[in-house]
């Protein structure tokens, strides 16, 4: 099967502290694959350098086997990214938004208009349609970035942390986005904390821990017989347990 992401010794440093040292990820074309990790292990700085939005230092990165730093206009209008800390037009509605993003990608506006309308549908946004994204919740400017990342139909499309913040009926409904999307031989890549999750939608997971790739493959072979939880506790290591060797002897002792 063709690669829909291939990174090569990606490399980056802030300061002194090395993000991610040396990352060879890969995700086959088709593929719901899940970027696991503890806080820390470089996963954002990863998707920032694969989807251009940060300069590597050292590596490689191709996307449909495109290199990301050497065309990177013909890489970014195949892809669509939600990403962290998502900053998007708060002084515009939600349609108005989606519509901008329409625009800039080059799409006909009968055409913008009617996919923006399926999509708010489909994200249960239509009545928050024309409020401005200022006023949206958490969950609802989730909803919104994931619209506007669809909106020009990419091949590949790169979420970071897609469900932090997301109350259970709406990560519902973006799974099932999501899930059609990927059914049609598109792929999703997404970066979660949230172990469960990653074992019930994805069929392919990268490990990360402190700036490298500790395991990376079909889900049933990354996750063996242990159940995910379990393998990337033993992948990354139990670091402190909590025990009273870790001090904190204090902390629901009793008071005078
Ligand atoms: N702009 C920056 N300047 C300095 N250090 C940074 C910067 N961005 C990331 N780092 C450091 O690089 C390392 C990797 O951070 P990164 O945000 O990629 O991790 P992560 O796996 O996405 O973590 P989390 O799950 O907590 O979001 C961390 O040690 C972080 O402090």
């Amino acid at each position: 099967m063709a690669d829909s992401v291939r990174t090569q010794g990606l490399f980056k440093r802030f300061g002194e502290q090395v993000a991610v040292g040396g990352v060879d990820l890969v995700v086959p074309k088709g593929s719901f694959a899940g970027l696991v990790g503890p806080n820390g292990a470089g996963k954002t700085t990863t998707l920032s350098m694969i989807t251009g939005l940060l300069r590597p230092d050292g590596g490689v990165v191709l996307v449909d086997g495109v290199d990301v730093w050497q065309d990177p206009v013909v890489v970014k209008a195949g892809i669509g990214v939600l990403p962290e800390g998502l900053r998007l037009f708060e002084r515009l509605s939600g349609r108005e938004l989606l519509s901008y993003n329409g625009q800039l990608r080059g799409i006909p506006k009968a055409e913008v208009e009617r996919r923006a309308g399926e999509l708010l549908k489909v994200m249960d946004l239509t009545e928050a349609a024309d409020k401005l994204v200022v006023d949206y919740s958490t969950g609802m400017r989730k909803k919104i970035g994931l619209a506007a990342a669809l909106l020009h139909n990419p091949a590949v499309l790169f979420l970071d942390e897609p469900f932090e913040g997301v109350d259970p009926v709406s990560a519902n409904t973006l799974v099932e986005v999501l899930r059609r999307y990927t059914a049609s031989g598109s792929t999703v890549v997404f970066s979660s904390h949230v172990m469960d999750l990653v074992e019930r939608l994805c069929d392919w997971v990268s490990v990360m821990n402190r700036g490298r790739i500790v395991a990376q493959g079909p889900l049933a072979e990354v996750r063996g017989e242990r159940g995910l939880n379990q393998a990337f506790l033993d992948l990354v290591g139990v670091r402190n347990g909590g025990g009273e060797e870790d001090g904190l002897s204090w902390l629901g002792a009793a008071r005078s």
